[in-house]
């Protein structure tokens, strides 16, 4: 790819590998889950999520996504239990969404694709850094939650009022007090996998952990999503949608599930 990676036909998921071969690795994500396929393991600790709102910090459109940012210079936004062994720190979270309804999540269940789907990224305070986690095998845990259509989401509406300020490419804007933990559903059962980032660099350093029940998002909702665009101010407005890699091959991972 002799510009940057995206998601259109010239430099899209399936042109990735030219400049970042480990696009082909052996724990590439997302994956489809089976949920007959995977083994439950009692030995999995519940997920324990401690989030400090006051951690957030801002809004950013960055040209393949938008994301939120905490402050993790301290353990105040922690993510312990589950798959993973000790303190992992909240990062950022974002989504991916399709163009219409019937796609756009990253990972599958049963082939099924959601509209939606949500990642709070953590990484794991062995290592100093973020940067440096994410070339840990152990070094990034990722929350993923599918958002399903159905009545308007509530906890939804303080990230979507922010759209109008950052809607193209590169914007940012303030983003204080908020609580990921809003978004996040009744259980929280989950599958856990060895994966990757799901953009580039596709760093294999990610111990996903993916949460069987989904939140509500109603099609409304869903179209402020795609409001946003791909491209900067002032250039041809591409309008940000199907920012999603589909699912990678398995290639003898093992799936786990924390529930029977
Ligand atoms: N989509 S994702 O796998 O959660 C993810 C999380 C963090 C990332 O940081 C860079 S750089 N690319 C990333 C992709
Ligand atoms: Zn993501």
């Amino acid at each position: 790819m002799s510009h940057g990676w995206g998601y259109g036909a010239n430099n899209g998921p399936e042109k990735w590998g030219e400049d970042f071969p480990v696009a082909n690795g052996p724990r590439q994500s997302p994956i489809n889950i089976v949920p007959k396929e995977a083994q439950y393991d009692s030995t999995l600790k519940s997920l324990k999520l401690k989030y400090d709102p006051s951690n957030a910090k801002g809004i950013l459109n960055n040209g393949h996504s938008f994301q939120v940012d905490y402050e993790d210079d301290a353990n105040s936004s922690i993510l312990t239990g589950g798959p993973i062994s000790g303190t992992y720190r909240l990062k950022q979270f974002h989504f991916h969404w399709g163009a219409s309804n019937d796609r756009g999540s990253e990972h599958t269940v049963n082939g099924i694709k959601s509209p939606c789907e949500l990642h709070l990224v953590h990484w794991n305070t062995k290592y100093p850094s973020f940067g440096e986690a994410a070339s840990q095998p152990d070094g990034l845990a990722v929350v993923g939650v599918f958002l399903k259509i159905s009545a308007a989401n509530p906890r939804l509406q303080k990230v979507l009022d922010a759209f109008d300020s950052i809607k193209t490419k590169g914007k940012q804007t303030v983003f204080a007090n908020f609580d990921p933990k809003t978004l996040l559903p009744g259980s929280l059962d989950f599958w856990t996998y060895d994966g990757s980032l799901t953009t580039p660099p596709l760093l294999e350093s990610v111990s996903w952990i993916v949460l069987k029940e989904p939140i509500s998002v109603s099609r409304t909702q869903m179209a402020r999503f795609r409001g946003l665009l791909f491209t900067g101010e002032g250039e041809a407005p591409c309008c940000m949608v199907d920012n999603y890699r589909p699912p990678q091959p398995l290639k003898g991972r093992q799936v786990r599930a924390s529930f029977k």
